[in-house]
């Protein structure tokens, strides 16, 4: 990965570190019967990165369009950097749109033009001199690994050279926040994780404020400190990436979530009966210290014979420990499942009886 970032190629200005760089108050917007946006609160803290989720049609362009102000919200508040911008005039809005960095799922770069020229141009829009200019889309080219490529056009970039050469353009006028639309949905997953990661790498060191709008619940797990789903123009659940990721509140987070963690297999849950089986089949929660896996030892210490492990294992999310096991327990002793049930649920973990096992053998 080629993501060596230069502290001069961004100069970021030293702030406060709890200043809100984004803060909206119960926005609203109606597109006929339709609340695209149906009172949408949240802040986006200086150098955080927060990832924004729903599924299709949840309102997450309208929410970009309303931050940029392309799309006018029906009432609340947008503030960036402390400005309302709701009831701006197209020119007021101008000199705030640049302080937002934008970057696309199809990179939007202009094919006449040469990378260099792609970076630059939001530099020229402002008037800046061309030497000036060039000389700050090679620093960018080099921050995001690119430098050979000034003079390339377009057309002869791979998917994730192309987006490199957004996240630059981007950049280029020294933006507050980076407002990045669904930027990887375009891309094979080892295109993504590079370029997650020359995000994160430009996050940390130079303290770049992220909104991330997806819907793959793997850009989110790969890159933001914090979540939040939405759902039919609202939050429905908001929160630390890691501390959802161990207990999402709604079944929309819980769906979003389905293709990352650990789901019982095709083969067991088709035989699950809802009365009768060999064993009981549990699902086990857990995060922090618990989800090391020493609580199973100490179960089978407790109550021998009392499970077999079935599927699972441990992820690692912000350097959390976060795991989900499922186990089966022998239904010849009715009492069984719920002493390990309780003797689970006593150390912190979330514990579903998800149904009997009918053919194990
Ligand atoms: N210009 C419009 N006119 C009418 N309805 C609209 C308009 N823009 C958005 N909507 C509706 O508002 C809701 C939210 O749409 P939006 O495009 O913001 O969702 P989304 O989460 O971005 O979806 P996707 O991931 O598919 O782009 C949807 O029901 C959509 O049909």
């Amino acid at each position: 990965m080629n993501s060596v970032v230069s502290r001069a190629a961004i100069e970021p200005r030293p702030q406060a570190p709890a200043e809100e760089v984004v803060r909206l108050i119960d926005v609203k917007r109606r597109f006929g019967t339709t609340p695209a946006l149906d009172g949408i609160s949240l802040s986006v803290m200086r150098g955080e990165i927060l990832g924004i989720i729903g599924r299709s049609g949840a309102g997450k362009s309208t929410l970009i369009r309303c931050l940029n102000g392309l799309e006018r919200a029906d009432s609340g508040e947008i503030r960036i950097e402390g400005r309302d911008i709701t009831g701006l005039q197209e020119q007021e809005l101008q000199p705030l749109r640049r302080r937002i960095g934008m970057i696309f799922q199809h990179f939007n770069l202009l094919s006449a033009k040469t990378v260099e020229d792609n970076v630059a141009l939001p530099l020229k829009i402002e008037g800046i001199a061309r030497a000036e200019r060039l000389q700050r889309a090679q620093e960018l080219l080099e921050l995001v690994g690119l430098a050979d490529k000034a003079q390339a056009y377009p057309s002869s970039l791979s998917g994730g050279q192309k987006q490199r050469v957004g996240i630059a353009r981007a950049l280029a006028a020294r933006p507050a926040l980076l407002l990045s639309d669904e930027a990887t949905s375009a891309l094979d997953p080892e295109t993504t994780r590079s370029i997650l990661a020359l995000l994160r790498d430009i996050n940390r060191k130079l303290g770049l404020t992220i909104l991330l709008i997806t819907h793959e619940m793997e850009v989110v797990r790969g890159i933001a400190d914090r979540v939040a789903v939405i759902d039919a123009g609202r939050i429905v659940e908001e929160g630390q990436v890691w501390s959802v990721f161990a207990n999402p509140q709604t079944d929309i987070t819980r769906s979003l979530l389905g293709g990352i963690r650990p789901q019982l297999p095709d083969h067991i849950l088709g035989r699950l009966s809802a009365t009768t089986g060999s064993e009981v089949i549990l699902s086990v929660d857990l995060a922090g210290p618990q989800a090391q896996g020493a609580l199973f030892a100490e179960l089978s210490a407790t109550l021998p014979h009392s499970f077999r492990l079935v599927h699972g294992g441990i992820d690692h999310i912000q350097n959390q420990p976060v795991a989900r096991f499922f186990i089966a327990v022998p239904a010849r002793d009715p009492a069984l499942a719920g002493k390990v049930e309780q003797f689970l649920a006593a150390r912190s973990a979330r514990v579903e009886v998800l149904g009997y096992d009918a053919d194990h053998v």
